[in-house]
């Protein structure tokens, strides 16, 4: 498995290679009994290059470079966004999976908490990664302990994988529920039924 300290190489990656992209796609598109060059295709690949680029951003963004603003705000108890839209591709396939993402943590005695916006904007450093679900949720909680230092993490990622829906065993529906679980969260049962009652909770 991969660890949060590969993901910090993110910032060494090369641009992304729009040419060796068109390239592929050309070759796919042979490969599945098309053809590239006729009307319908011709500017396929390079579109598809730049949706690519756009689907695996993450792989040049850093945690610390979205957990920036931090408030003093001496709020010490727990902080919980509900509901953050995942979309990321499933690293199997290379197709999407989709939910939401519920981020919770206690901070630390400074009460030092990020901004709102930076927890969704963390999923997506991660998200917009080739990815497995459990992966996903774990390099969260690892960079929030990181970087924000917190008493505790929460997060529960819900989403349908398209490679059980549209393809292979086809159970359209089916939810993969994944947590990761840091700190004063974990060891206090308490704490962490409170996070899961206002998660599942309206
Ligand atoms: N644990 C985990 N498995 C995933 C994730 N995304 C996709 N998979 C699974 O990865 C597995 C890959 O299995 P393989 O047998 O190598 O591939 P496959 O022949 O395409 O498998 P099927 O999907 O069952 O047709 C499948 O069971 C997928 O459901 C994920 O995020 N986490
Ligand atoms: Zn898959």
């Amino acid at each position: 498995m991969s660890t949060l300290a590969e993901s910090h190489d993110a910032t060494d990656l090369p641009p992304f290679d729009h040419g060796r992209a068109e390239r592929a796609i050309r070759e796919l598109l042979y490969a599945v009994g098309e053809d590239p060059d006729r009307e319908g295709l011709k500017d396929t690949p390079a579109r598809v290059a730049r949706a690519y680029a756009e689907m695996f951003a993450g792989l040049r963004m850093t945690p610390e470079s979205v957990l920036t603003t931090t408030f003093d705000l001496g709020h010490d108890e727990m902080v919980l966004v509900k509901d953050i839209e995942v979309w990321s591709v499933c690293e199997h396939h290379l197709v999407p999976f989709t939910g939401s993402a519920h981020i919770g943590y206690i901070p630390n005695d400074e009460g030092q908490i990020t901004g709102l916006s930076k927890l969704a904007r963390l999923v997506d450093v991660f998200a917009k990664r080739p990815q497995v679900q459990e992966r996903l949720t774990s390099q969260i909680a690892d960079s929030m302990v990181e970087i924000l230092k917190p008493r505790g993490v929460i997060v529960v990622i819900e989403c349908e994988h398209l490679c059980m829906t549209m393809r292979g065993v086809r159970k359209p529906g089916a939810k993969t529920v994944t947590s990761a679980v840091r700190g004063q969260l974990r060891d206090s049962p308490t704490t962490r039924a409170e996070a899961m009652s206002l998660i599942i909770g309206g």
